[in-house]
């Protein structure tokens, strides 16, 4: 399905919607798909205008949330014409509370503007408030906004302007080729455009390996008496020192919110999440106690590492992203629109742009294949938004290897993000010293390592978990030696004590091996899932070593594994990829990463594992047997960065007779 339409924006919440209007009202034809209205973070939010209360430290986000609190006036007067709807835009200043003295001197004289209001004015500002408050700061230029009524406003403004909107459809694949989008799939077909734009909130992982989660909140209303507006018991948003925040709307409610939980995308309201609003909220304000309940509701924050929105380009050409802001999508979103408008339309890229790139969640840098130090790398911390980092001075396969992957999205399993394809072991080498350099060498992010054989210093094993540099290599502990899936369990758990011994306190990972049978060394399948289920449930990210079984990999997916690692042959055997139709069935299948573990012998057959689509490699044999187990590493390395841009890069089709490579016209010898 192709629209007539320059730009197909993806997601119809808050962003998508104020993308729209601004780009519609800069001449730009524009169509919205989006799922479900009532989904949106913009539905369930508070609608605080709030950079100040929510403590924003000075910086990009700040600069960028102030902008966009100073556009909120004149943004607003523009979509309340359009749309003739009053959004209940309020400057009505934020009063946040606090219970405890502050330790330094409050000091009055800032920018943004903000004061300090001792135990007798705040009482005297706020009557009702909590006698043990002691204190707290009036923020003047903050307020809210109703967002369910501005949302609303916003639809019927770009409509009114000829945007077309279609509600109910979802986006269920972005189709790429040759580093482009080429449409979007959805099941009433795939649409297509010039330029597209991704502002799908929390959902966006669905779509692309961008690094944003949900993070629920859940919200209660309750109804204030109905007096007249200057008497109503409270008169400005209320934003408490515990996070709970009152904020009173004209007609009367007053929204109390939110919980933040970090439980995927779990609904519903539950009796604790309720507990806690109510509590702190009699706590901050008693009278609230004697209001009855309106509503109840939850919703979902899209939140990246460092909280802070991912805007801009993307690694594909043709589309912008605007996801990721996390707890100030309705504060931020008439600058978002204003700069990804700049950008579509006028190719201008404000200087606030750069700071929240995609690509501060890329490693900033690649090893050198050649050096003898461990990998550096960055597995999961973003680079400090204020440090943008520099690339080393690079060698030509430096050079080579980190424009490859800078191309490409980044590799994410259970939300930490890697920018290597290729994982690593550390048996069978004839000495630590060339286990650290082959590591090294082979520019991996991610190192296997067997707890029992480091628990237990098995021979070659001693001191091994201490013999490379944990601070810079993402460790994934394996059960090997485990046959049945209750040993495994145990030594899943073993392994979460070594990585946080080792100094990964939030390393939950865990490559899971169930191996019975020592002839060929292939794993039980139901020993694999049993073991996986009940690790699941205690938290773990369990990466699944597998034959290559397209069924179980959709189970081991469905009871929420990180990914699934089918073996390309009998590990240490170096035979290759035997199965590749059955590889080919999973990856095409999975929406876990596919990682082919086992088997590989050579740099070619890390390649075509790739080629064929494979998310990652884990090889180990192969380089640590190698005649020289360095250059083999480094030889890995680059087939796994080849076989990927070759993958992405989309081979031709196989045709079964020749077609000349240059033109068959003006041959000599013929009129
Ligand atoms: C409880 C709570 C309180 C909040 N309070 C505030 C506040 O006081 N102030 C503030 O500034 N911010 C607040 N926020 C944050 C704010 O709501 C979000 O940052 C903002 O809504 C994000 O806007 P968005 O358009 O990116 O995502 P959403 O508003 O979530 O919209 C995303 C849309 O994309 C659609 N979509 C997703 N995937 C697909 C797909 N595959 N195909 C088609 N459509 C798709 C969804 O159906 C949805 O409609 C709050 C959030 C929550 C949850
Ligand atoms: C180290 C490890 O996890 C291996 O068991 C893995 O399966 C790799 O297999 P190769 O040694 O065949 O590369």
């Amino acid at each position: 399905m192709r629209t007539e339409d320059e730009v197909l924006i993806v997601g119809g919440g808050i962003m998508g919607l104020a993308i729209a209007l601004e780009l519609k009202l800069r001449g730009t034809s524009v169509t919205v798909l989006s799922r479900d209205f009532r989904q949106a973070a913009a539905h369930a939010a508070a609608g605080m205008l709030a950079p100040q209360a929510e403590a924003l430290p000075p910086g990009p986000m700040r600069d960028l949330s102030l902008q966009s609190l100073e556009a909120y006036p004149e943004w607003v007067r523009k979509i309340e014409d359009l749309s003739s709807t009053d959004i209940g835009y309020q400057a009505c200043g934020i009063l946040a509370p606090v219970y405890d003295a502050p330790s330094d001197t409050p000091n009055n004289s800032s920018t943004p503007a903000r004061r300090w209001l001792d135990q007798t004015a705040i009482h005297l500002a706020q009557p009702g408030l909590n006698p043990d408050i002691l204190g707290g700061w009036w923020l003047p230029e903050e307020g809210q906004v109703d967002n369910r009524a501005l949302t609303g406003a916003l639809r019927s403004a770009a409509e009114s302007v000829g945007v077309t909107i279609h509600e109910g459809v979802a986006v269920t694949d972005v189709e790429r080729r040759h580093g482009k989008v080429v449409g979007m799939r959805s099941p009433t077909g795939t649409w297509q455009a010039q330029h597209y734009i991704l502002a799908t909130g929390a959902w966006s992982q669905a779509l692309l390996p961008v690094p944003v989660q949900p993070l629920k909140g859940q919200m209660i209303s309750v109804a204030a008496p109905m007096v007249d507006a200057a008497e109503r018991p409270l008169q400005q948003v209320l934003f408490g020192p515990d996070g709970l925040y009152l904020v009173p709307r004209r007609d009367g409610r007053i929204i109390v919110g939110a919980t933040v939980e970090a439980v995927g995308f779990a609904p519903h309201n539950t009796p604790a999440g309720l507990q806690e609003l109510l509590s702190k909220a009699m706590r901050l304000f008693p009278a609230i106690a004697q209001f009855p309940i309106q509503e109840c509701w939850w919703g979902f924050r899209p939140t990246t590492p460092d909280q802070f929105p991912i805007l801009g380009a993307s690694p594909y050409n043709n589309l912008s992203l605007a996801i990721g802001h996390h707890r100030n999508g309705i504060l931020l979103a008439p600058i978002t629109a204003h700069l990804i408008a700049n950008l579509v339309t006028t190719h201008e890229t404000d200087p606030l742009l750069p700071h929240f790139s995609w690509e501060r969640f890329l490693s900033p840098m690649v090893p050198s294949p050649a050096t003898a130090s461990p990998a550096p790398s960055s597995y999961s911390s973003p680079k400090s938004m204020s440090q943008p980092s520099t690339l080393p001075s690079a060698t030509p396969t430096q050079t080579d290897l980190t424009v490859a992957r800078s191309s490409d999205r980044p590799l994410i399993i259970a939300g930490q993000t890697f920018h290597s394809r290729l994982m690593t072991g550390t048996g069978k080498y004839d000495n630590f010293e060339v286990m650290q350099q082959s590591v090294a060498a082979s520019g991996c992010e991610i190192v296997t390592v067997a707890v029992r054989r480091v628990q237990t210093k098995a021979p070659g094993h001693e001191g091994l978990a201490e013999a490379l540099d944990w601070s810079r290599i993402w460790m994934l502990p394996n059960t090997a030696g485990c046959q049945t899936a209750e040993e495994a369990i145990r030594v899943a758990r073993l392994g979460r004590e070594m990585a946080k011994l080792l100094g990964q306190e939030d390393n939950n990972f865990v490559k899971l091996e169930v191996i019975p049978d020592t002839q060929y060394l292939l794993p039980d399948p139901i020993g694999t899932l049993e073991a996986a289920e009940t690790l699941v449930k205690e938290g773990f990210a369990v990466l699944p070593y597998i034959n290559a079984d397209p069924l179980l990999a959709k189970r081991l997916e469905d009871v929420g594994c990180a990914t699934v690692m089918p073996l390309g042959s009998p590990i240490g055997s170096g035979q290759g990829i035997r199965n590749t139709a059955n590889i080919q069935i999973i990856i095409e299948n999975a929406k876990v990463p596919v990682v082919v573990d086992a088997g590989i012998g050579t740099p070619s057959e890390a390649a075509q594992a790739m080629e064929m689509g494979a998310d990652a490699l884990l090889i180990n044999t192969a380089i640590a047997k190698a005649h020289n187990p360095v250059a083999m590493a480094q030889a890995m390395g680059m087939a796994t960065v080849a076989g990927r841009l070759a993958y992405l890069a989309g081979r031709i089709p196989v045709q079964g007779n020749a077609s000349a490579s240059s033109p068959l016209t003006g041959r000599i010898g013929k009129a």
